[in-house]
């Protein structure tokens, strides 16, 4: 087996290729079929985006044949994380979202469900928890069998070096929210302090849920989050994602998967 490719792990599985280029290509390709199938068989696609690089990993969706081949009408966007800014400031994600991807591709705009962003961040958290019930009462996001949690087709979520997924950072007091579906800080270690995110419970219940992680900084931290190494770091936020009846996908460059028990392990 060669060191990049595939490896079914206790922390789902991993995709390991030689370049960011190839993740890309790869995450489109992924992202293009989850859609396929729960258009088919749910008849909607309800994705939820972050922020950061994974952005502009995601741009070949833009680019033939997934411009034309997707069903862009059947998505319904949500954002996983969001910085309380307006949606014009360059800290948006929204705003990275939408001028690397959703303005490219022919979405219906009352399928994007942007956060509020005239709103404290307590309100604008509640407002989007409330539009969510709805949407889950009519199930255009599915539901969880195993609680009241909304089901997404797919969560994208990034890794920060802290090992920090959505806005949930490490030692927050967030990471042990259980009732709220979205919430808000307002003391994020990074820039800017306020920000709204899904909590775990919600993660948690997706029916995929892919981590997208590139390049050699974040190393070390993904060895914690995947590898057993003696030492618990059961409370680090991206080794708390764990879709209990979903598949967890991390795509990852060789970079990034360097320090990974699966990836010395094989030559
Ligand atoms: O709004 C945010 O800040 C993000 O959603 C955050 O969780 C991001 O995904 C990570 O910080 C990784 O970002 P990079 O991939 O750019 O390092």
């Amino acid at each position: 087996m060669s060191r990049s490719g595939c490896h079914q792990t206790e922390r789902g599985e991993l995709r390991i290729y030689e370049s960011s280029d190839e993740v890309a290509t790869e995450l489109a390709d992924y992202i293009a079929e989850l859609s396929e199938v729960s258009v088919k068989e749910r008849g909607f696609f309800a994705i939820a985006l972050s922020g950061g690089s994974l952005i502009s990993l995601m741009g070949k969706l833009c680019e033939a044949p997934y411009n034309k081949t997707v069903d862009w009408s059947k998505w319904y966007i949500f954002w996983a994380d969001e910085r309380v800014v307006s949606k014009t400031h360059a800290d948006s994600n929204y705003k990275l979202a939408k001028d690397c991807l959703l303005s490219k591709v022919p979405l219906i705009p009352s399928h994007v469900y942007s956060i509020n962003d005239s709103l404290s961040a307590e309100e604008a958290a509640g407002e989007y928890e409330f539009v969510l019930r709805q949407l889950v009462k009519v199930r255009t996001v599915g539901v969880s069998e195993i609680s009241d949690c909304p089901k997404f087709d797919l969560i994208l979520l990034g890794m920060g070096s802290d090992g920090h997924v959505a806005s949930l950072f490490p030692n927050h007091m967030v990471l042990e929210e259980k009732d709220e579906w979205v919430t808000f800080i307002t003391d994020s270690p990074e820039p800017p302090p306020e920000r709204l995110t899904f909590t775990l419970p919600v993660i948690n219940s997706a029916s995929n849920v892919a981590i997208v992680v590139t390049g050699s900084s974040k190393a070390e931290t993904l060895h914690l989050a995947i590898d057993d190494v003696g030492r618990d770091f059961s409370k680090l936020p991206a080794r708390m994602v764990n879709p209990g009846n979903g598949n967890l996908v991390w795509f990852l460059d060789k970079l990034a998967a360097s320090k990974l028990e699966a990836f010395k392990c094989t030559e």
